[in-house]
């Protein structure tokens, strides 16, 4: 006679395997697999680390103007408040006012754990303006972590002045390990003194890049390697991309969706190049997956952003209104230090929590397996801290993650005009719930802290379910219970393979 077969209380979902004790929870973090010693240096890092961008800022430090080569996907602006893309900034600032900044914001928003330089030009072609910035920074500030964003032209020349700054992290933008390739995306660069095109400029950037980034890994300085998918372009090669950086020790890739629109006045919006759908996006991100952890929730934040992933802060820290603060640096230090213990002390609970079984010993006897469960997409309204916590009306993006029976997964945001723009005027509201409602492809349930009327009616014709339910709850249980009330209203049923992309 056969044995009963022992399972536990949940089924496993269609295609996953992991915790056969029937769940470990969410595991919303792409840096799971890193090793320790990595984690450790990332875990508070709002751009390295997904779990982490709940809870901790950033700020970077508009001081770079210049560049050494052009992209054909950037065009810099200044002066500009309402638009939120890399290269735009308010403020150019020297090195002294974004010393004063970087104090008055840290002491202001004790999350911040991160400055960095990004522009709007390239920090390494602007060396005095980067390195006094940092030097000062590192001296005045010792609590905040440095990094720095680069094309990689001038990288390999100012590694080692990178690494006695204490810059612990740098991230690389690469495009291509193909002069072909690069020809296509770089009209120029600045090179020995003369502007150099074509296939021999992009050959020079690549083998800098390359050069650089093996430089820094031997020092043990953490490189992020950021690539723009550009359609037509690059897109099947960032596969190839992926493979070489990791070989030669970069830690993560972001592969960031190609911005193209006429108004930018850059060549590709104004030549009509095509940006990457979400989902052209999250399938070549899960392809380079294979290869190494992926960066999915970066926000292609300005040159002179400040606060949480996702928000901006930068109108209440303009240089007239900080020169009025009186900044009490030592003891925001102490202030902040004690927040980062806690907001630590919290994450290092849910991750015991997420590695202990789901279900306790309570094992169930049966004759038959449990049925296999498909995974769901929902979306989050959140304004940070790992909450549920934004109206649906105000949201500017969504979250988007796979829930299984066993892990919820981090896919990326999806950006948004808000659906409401103020309490009382929701004047373009229907193209505007449009607009969202195909931002949200894909997505069976979407998750607020409340939802209107209307567009809960609008959500459900979409075939998705809007659930205010959760409100104030953190993310990772607000999906797991609402995947557990489906699974149990027996909505979860595995579908034949290739019936849902979704599944
Ligand atoms: C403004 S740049 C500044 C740092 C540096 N110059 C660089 O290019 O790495 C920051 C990041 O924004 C990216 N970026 C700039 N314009 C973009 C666009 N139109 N679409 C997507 N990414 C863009 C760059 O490729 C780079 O990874
Ligand atoms: S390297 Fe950076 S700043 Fe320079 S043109 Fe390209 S995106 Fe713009
Ligand atoms: S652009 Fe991406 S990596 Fe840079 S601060 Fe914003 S989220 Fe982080």
């Amino acid at each position: 006679m056969e044995l009963p077969v022992i399972h536990n209380a949940a089924p496993a979902a269609a295609g996953g395997g992991g915790c056969s004790s029937g769940g470990c929870g969410s595991a919303p973090d792409a840096l799971a697999h890193l090793p320790e010693h990595i984690r450790a240096r990332v875990q508070d890092h709002p751009c390295y680390s997904e779990e982490a961008h709940h809870h901790f800022a950033r700020m970077h430090v508009a001081v770079a103007p210049a560049c050494n080569i052009q992209c054909h996907y950037c065009n810099r602006k200044y002066d500009c408040s309402n638009e939120s893309r890399p290269g735009v900034v308010s403020e150019l600032l020297t090195p002294e006012q974004a010393v004063r900044k970087t104090l008055a914001v840290a002491a202001a928003i004790p999350q911040m754990s991160v400055l960095g330089i990004a522009g709007p030009g390239d920090p390494l072609a602007n060396p005095e303006r980067t390195f006094a910035t940092f030097r000062m920074l590192s001296e005045q500030a010792p609590d905040i972590k440095l990094c720095v964003s680069t094309n990689g032209l001038a990288l390999p020349e100012c590694v080692d002045e990178l690494a006695r700054h204490n810059i612990d992290h740098v991230t690389i933008t690469i495009n291509c390990v193909d002069p072909e390739i690069g020809a296509r995306i770089y009209p120029w660069i600045f090179w020995n003194h003369r502007r150099m095109r074509g296939v021999e400029a992009a050959r020079i950037l690549v083998e800098q890049q390359q050069k650089g980034l093996e430089m820094l890994t031997a020092r043990g300085i953490l490189v992020k390697v950021n690539s723009v998918m550009i359609p037509g372009i690059n897109d099947e090669h960032l596969k190839e991309v992926s493979k070489v950086v990791k070989a030669k020790g970069a830690f993560l890739h972001n592969v960031m969706p190609l911005i193209a629109e006429a108004e930018h006045g850059t060549y590709f919006g104004l030549t009509g190049q095509r940006e990457p759908t979400a989902a052209e996006l999250e399938t070549l991100q899960e392809a380079c997956a294979g290869d190494m952890a992926m960066m999915r929730h970066c926000r292609q934040c300005r040159a002179d952003a400040v606060g949480m992933l996702g928000e901006d802060r930068g109108a209440e820290f303009t240089l007239d209104k900080i020169d009025a603060l009186e900044v009490d640096y030592a003891s925001a230090m102490v202030e902040r230090a004690k927040v980062h213990e806690r907001i630590n002390a919290e994450l290092e609970r849910k991750r015991q929590l997420r590695a202990a079984p789901r279900f306790q010993p309570g094992l169930v006897i049966s004759e038959t397996p449990p049925p296999a469960l498909r995974k769901v997409r929902m979306a989050v309204a959140t304004k940070g801290s790992g909450l549920i916590n934004e109206h649906f009306g105000h949201a500017h993006e969504f979250l988007v993650y796979e829930v299984g029976a066993d892990s919820a997964r981090f896919l990326g945001h999806r950006k948004c005009t808000p659906y409401c723009m103020g309490d009382t005027s929701c004047g373009d509201g229907e193209s505007v719930l449009a607009g969202i409602l195909r931002s949200l492809e894909g997505v069976e349930v979407l998750l607020a802290s409340k939802i209107g009327f209307e567009p809960w009616g609008e959500l459900e014709k979409a075939g998705i379910q809007p659930n205010g339910e959760h409100a104030m709850e953190a993310i990772d249980d607000a999906l797991r219970a609402v995947y557990d009330e489906m699974a149990a209203a027996g909505k979860l049923a595995a579908a034949p393979a290739g019936a849902r992309a979704a599944a």
